[in-house]
């Protein structure tokens, strides 16, 4: 039996943590500061993060084929060149909605960039209802929006079979299932596979494992869940204590068993800051018994 044991791995915390995805050329954790606008890149050799301040608030990091990142800032997609610290703009999306800003982004297996898009918040899960949209950026460099209406777009991925792409929309409190066609990229007869209880925490990031199930970070309750989407059942419940704001989860390390949670300060007092001044930094668990995949390359 294994045991499951929680560290923190960085000193620094983040305002909002989020877009944990696994370097293993550079055995290290990639990782954006949204509200803090900041890349960063923890090494798990050295166990240093280094950070690339950009000019607006950054949601999402993936890797690029021909080498260095893709990256979601502000409402633009864009390159970042890790070593030069250089940043090109790719393309904008929703330009005519000057408050908005990209969430969460993941590539899929054949190489597109999902991400989708939210009014700034005023505090933490308060702002414009229905102004995000989802969006892929193609390797022609060309995007499509698939659905607007949406409250906060966050955690995505696909299931190992690239038939069935999943989605959560936090404010919905619901994990949605799309059919998916990989040669494509159309998603297709949205449904829900869990829903979350009100009391229970609003579903933020999430990652698939190798066994096929879904592991979400719920805001605000301090956990990461495991789902099995074909039952609707929750199967596992790890609390990472003492943390509320955990954002977002993936798996990583050697063979991709340990995985690695983000988290979040923004919205929190003083006093609450002092019952968690872990706020903010990036956990590792282990002893999970089970692995994650390697996060697919953005073919553009
Ligand atoms: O991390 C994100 O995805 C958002 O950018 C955050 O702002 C929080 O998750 C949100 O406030 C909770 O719903
Ligand atoms: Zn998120």
């Amino acid at each position: 039996m294994s045991s499951i044991k929680i560290e923190c791995v960085t000193k620094d915390g983040c305002r909002i943590g989020e877009s944990p995805v696994w370097d293993e050329k550079e055995s290290a954790l990639l990782f954006v500061d949204i509200t803090g606008r900041k890349v960063c890149r923890w090494s798990s050799v050295t166990k240093q993060v280094q950070a690339i301040p950009v000019d607006a608030p950054v949601s999402s990091i993936a890797h690029r084929k021909s080498g260095d990142y893709v990256i979601t800032l502000g409402t633009r997609f864009a390159g970042l060149k890790w070593k030069e610290q250089q940043v090109t703009i790719i393309t904008e999306i929703d330009k005519d909605k000057p408050n908005n800003r990209f969430n969460d982004g993941k590539v899929d297996p054949a190489g597109r960039y999902f991400a989708g898009t939210m009014a700034e918040e005023t505090r933490p899960a308060v702002l414009e209802r229905h102004q995000g949209s989802l969006y892929t950026l193609f390797s022609d460099l060309s995007v499509v929006k698939h659905f607007d209406q949406v409250d906060i777009s966050n955690g995505l991925d696909w299931s190992l079979d690239h038939k069935t792409f999943f989605y959560i929309d936090s404010l919905s409190y619901s994990v949605d299932a799309f059919d998916y066609d990989l040669q494509t990229g159309k998603i297709d007869n949205r449904r829900s596979v869990y829903r979350l209880e009100k009391e229970e925490s609003i579903p933020d990031g999430m990652c698939i494992d190798t066994e096929g199930k879904l592991w979400v970070a719920c805001y605000d309750g301090g956990r990461v869940i495991r789902l099995d989407p074909e039952t609707g059942k929750s199967l596992k419940r790890v609390d990472c204590n003492p943390l509320d704001k955990t954002t977002s989860c993936c798996f990583g390390g050697k063979d991709y068993s340990e995985m690695y949670v983000t988290s979040a300060s923004d919205g929190m007092d003083e006093e609450w800051l002092s019952r968690q001044p872990q706020a903010g930094r990036i956990f590792k668990i282990t002893g999970l018994g089970v692995k994650g995949i390697p996060p697919y390359p953005f073919a553009g």
